[in-house]
C-alpha cells in the first residue's frame, strides 16, 4: 500500500487575479476545487497572497516561538481541546509540539498571545507577522468554502443587512443565528411579542463604526415551515456622519454616502468583507 505513482495531489491555482465571483474562470475553479475534495479530500493551493518574505518571516517566528522554555509555552491554555500547548502528549507522536492561537485574525488575540509568550520584552514583529499571515490564510479558507458552496449550488447565507435598521418578526420555528464579535453564533428564540431589531451596514457607517452590523444566517433543522417578516429601512438622499460621533478617540472612518448607492455597490461586489468599508470607508 505504498504511494501509487499515477496518483498526484491535484494542484489548483488560487492566485489568479481573475478569480472574481461569477466569471467563467471563477466558476470553473469552483468545480475543480469540489472535484479535488470529492476525489482526494485535499488539493495543493497555489496562493500568492503569502509572499516569499512573509513565508520566511512566519517560519522564523515559529522557530523563535518553539525555542521558548517549555514552562512559558505551557502558559498557553485553552478550554478547547488541542487549542492550547501540546507537548509530550500520550496520543501524539513523541517530539511533537503545538501551540494554538484562537481567533488569530484579530489584533487582540494576536497581541494577547504575544504578551503571554513574551511578557516582559514584548515582540511586535511576532505579533504583526502572525496577524498578517493568519489573515491571508483565513482569506484562502473563506474563498475555498465559498467555492465549495457555490459549486454545489448551496447558498451560504451569512450576510450583514445593507439597511439602516432591520426588524424581524417570525413564527415559533427557530433558525436565525447572529455572529458575535468573537465569532460565536447565538440563536434567536422568537416569542410572539419579540421583534429582533438589528443594525445594518448603513447604521454602522452612520455611527462612524460604533455600531456593530452583525453577520447572521438561517440554519434550518426539522420540517416545520419557518416564516419571517422583515422590515428593512432605507434612507433617500445622502447620509452624513454626525460630527458628534467624530472625535480624537473616534476619527472619521466613513465618508457621507448614498444609501441606495451602498445597496447597488453590494449587488456588484457581494463578497467584500465589509460593504460599508469598501463603499464609503475613509
Ligand atoms: O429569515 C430570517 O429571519 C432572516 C432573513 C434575513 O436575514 C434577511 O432577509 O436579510
Ligand atoms: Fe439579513
Amino acid at each position: 500500500m505504498g504511494v501509487k505513482p499515477q496518483h498526484k495531489i491535484p494542484t489548483i491555482n488560487l492566485s489568479k487575479r481573475n478569480l472574481i465571483s461569477s466569471t467563467s474562470s471563477w466558476l470553473s475553479t469552483c468545480d475543480e476545487v469540489r472535484q479535488a475534495l470529492e476525489e482526494y479530500g485535499c488539493f495543493v493551493a497555489t496562493y500568492d497572497k503569502v509572499s516569499p518574505q512573509l513565508h520566511d518571516s512566519i517560519f522564523g517566528e515559529a522557530k523563535e516561538l518553539f525555542d521558548l522554555p517549555t514552562d512559558v509555552k505551557m502558559k498557553n491554555i485553552s478550554d478547547k481541546p488541542y487549542f492550547g500547548y501540546i507537548g509530550n502528549h500520550p496520543l501524539i507522536p513523541p517530539l511533537h509540539e503545538s501551540l494554538g492561537i484562537a481567533n488569530s485574525t484579530t489584533l487582540e488575540a494576536a497581541q494577547s498571545f504575544t504578551n503571554l509568550m513574551w511578557p516582559s520584552s514584548g515582540n511586535d514583529h511576532f505579533c504583526e507577522t502572525v496577524l498578517s499571515y493568519a489573515r491571508r490564510v483565513s482569506e484562502l479558507e473563506k474563498m475555498v468554502k465559498r467555492m465549495v458552496f457555490e459549486s454545489y449550488g448551496v447558498a451560504e447565507n451569512v450576510h450583514t443587512d445593507k439597511s439602516f435598521l432591520t426588524i424581524l418578526h417570525q413564527n415559533e420555528v427557530n433558525g436565525l443565528e447572529i455572529e458575535t464579535k468573537d465569532g460565536d453564533w447565538i440563536g434567536f428564540e422568537p416569542l410572539p411579542s419579540s421583534f429582533l431589531v438589528m443594525a445594518g451596514d448603513a447604521l454602522l457607517a452612520w455611527s462612524n463604526g460604533r455600531i456593530y452590523s452583525a453577520p447572521h444566517r438561517v440554519v434550518m433543522s426539522g420540517t416545520k415551515p419557518r416564516y419571517s417578516l422583515g422590515l428593512f429601512s432605507y434612507h433617500d438622499g445622502t447620509i452624513e456622519i454626525p460630527h458628534e460621533l467624530i472625535d480624537e478617540q473616534h476619527p472619521l472612518q466613513f465618508k457621507s454616502f448614498d444609501h441606495y448607492g451602498l445597496l447597488n455597490y453590494f449587488s456588484t461586489a457581494p463578497n467584500a468583507d465589509s460593504t460599508a468599508k469598501a463603499y464609503c470607508g475613509v
